[in-house]
């Protein structure tokens, strides 16, 4: 059953049009990203699920409470610099009727609750405010490019600490740059380009409709014209020394077998990526 239902969701700031047009539903427990480049309208929209924003059009069905059953955690997350962790988490709590065990929580994301906000290292913050949107024992939780500006051992802690709320059965509605994130933790994922939705799949219903397709790569002194006969192969062409044959299912075999490998030199296969994906999706400019 869907949690979340955007419908035609529209958005405007003035003159600014910063949605034009969206359309999505998010089933209970699933984590769904959203994706797109900058300004493409991302956090408009997740701003308008939370009740942040008010759509200038269309609309947005939670089935939860927005108070009590959804957890926000946008962009950026600042608190005093004397703060200590417990201090933030506990007083979070106070806001809420059930809140979670907040010491639990803190454990869970590797923090010490006597740290000063202030010293704490960008993924400590990061984790931090992931922690502050889960204090209220949510349904649903918002994540904001959580892992933009992180190295990579603290984006990974991270990612950890999304794959355990999703064992929990929260709902999550992921805003993100990074493929590889959407790779390792969405369900589902709508790709988002100037405030309006262009796909709407799973990571690797993305890549087949971006294609699927692979690319066989290498060096060769014989004629490649009689590769264009096979039913794997889509395309040949030769560019100086190099040739570059595109094409589906056992490519490498078809291959192979009219021109053996001995015969090749520097051979290599390339697959199309959700990085591929996502650029197909977009479009090349982005306004
Ligand atoms: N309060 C505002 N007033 C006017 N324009 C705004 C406001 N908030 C956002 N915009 C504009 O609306 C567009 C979409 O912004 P939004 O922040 O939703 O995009 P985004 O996809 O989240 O971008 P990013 O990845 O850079 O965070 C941008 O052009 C932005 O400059």
């Amino acid at each position: 059953m869907a949690i979340i239902t955007v419908d035609h969701l529209r958005k405007a700031y003035g003159e600014k049009v910063a949605v034009e047009d969206v359309s999505f539903s998010v089933e209970e427990g699933e984590v769904f990203g959203i994706v797109g480049r900058n300004g493409a309208g991302k956090t408009t929209t997740v701003e308008c699920v939370a009740g942040l924003r008010t759509p200038t059009a269309g609309t947005v069905t939670v089935d939860a409470d927005l108070k009590e059953q959804v957890g926000v955690q946008l962009q950026e997350c600042s608190l005093p610099d004397k703060i200590r962790v417990g201090e933030a988490l506990a007083l979070y709590a106070s806001f809420y009727s059930r809140p979670a065990d907040w010491r639990a929580l803190a454990v869970e994301a590797g923090l010490d609750l006597r740290a000063p906000f202030g010293k704490l290292s960008g993924g400590q913050r990061q984790r931090l405010s992931v922690a502050l949107a889960l204090v209220g024992s949510p349904r649903v939780a918002i994540l904001d490019e959580l892992t933009t500006g992180l190295d990579p051992q603290a984006r990974r802690d991270t990612w950890d600490l999304v794959s355990r709320i999703r064992e929990r059965g929260v709902t999550v509605l992921l805003v993100t740059h990074f493929m590889e994130e959407v790779e390792r933790l969405c369900d589902r994922v709508a790709v988002i380009s100037r405030g309006r939705v262009r796909a709407v799949d799973t990571p690797a219903g993305l890549v087949a409709r971006a294609g699927g397709e692979q690319r066989l790569i290498f060096h060769t002194d014989d004629p490649v014209d009689g590769l264009r006969a096979l039913p794997e192969v889509a395309s040949v062409t030769r560019d100086g020394g190099e040739v570059t044959v595109t094409g589906t299912g056992d490519l490498l075999s078809a291959v192979a077998a009219v021109l053996p490998p001995s015969r090749t030199r520097g051979l290599r296969m390339e697959r199309t990526t959700l990085d591929d994906a996502f650029l197909v999706l977009t479009g090349k400019e982005e306004s």
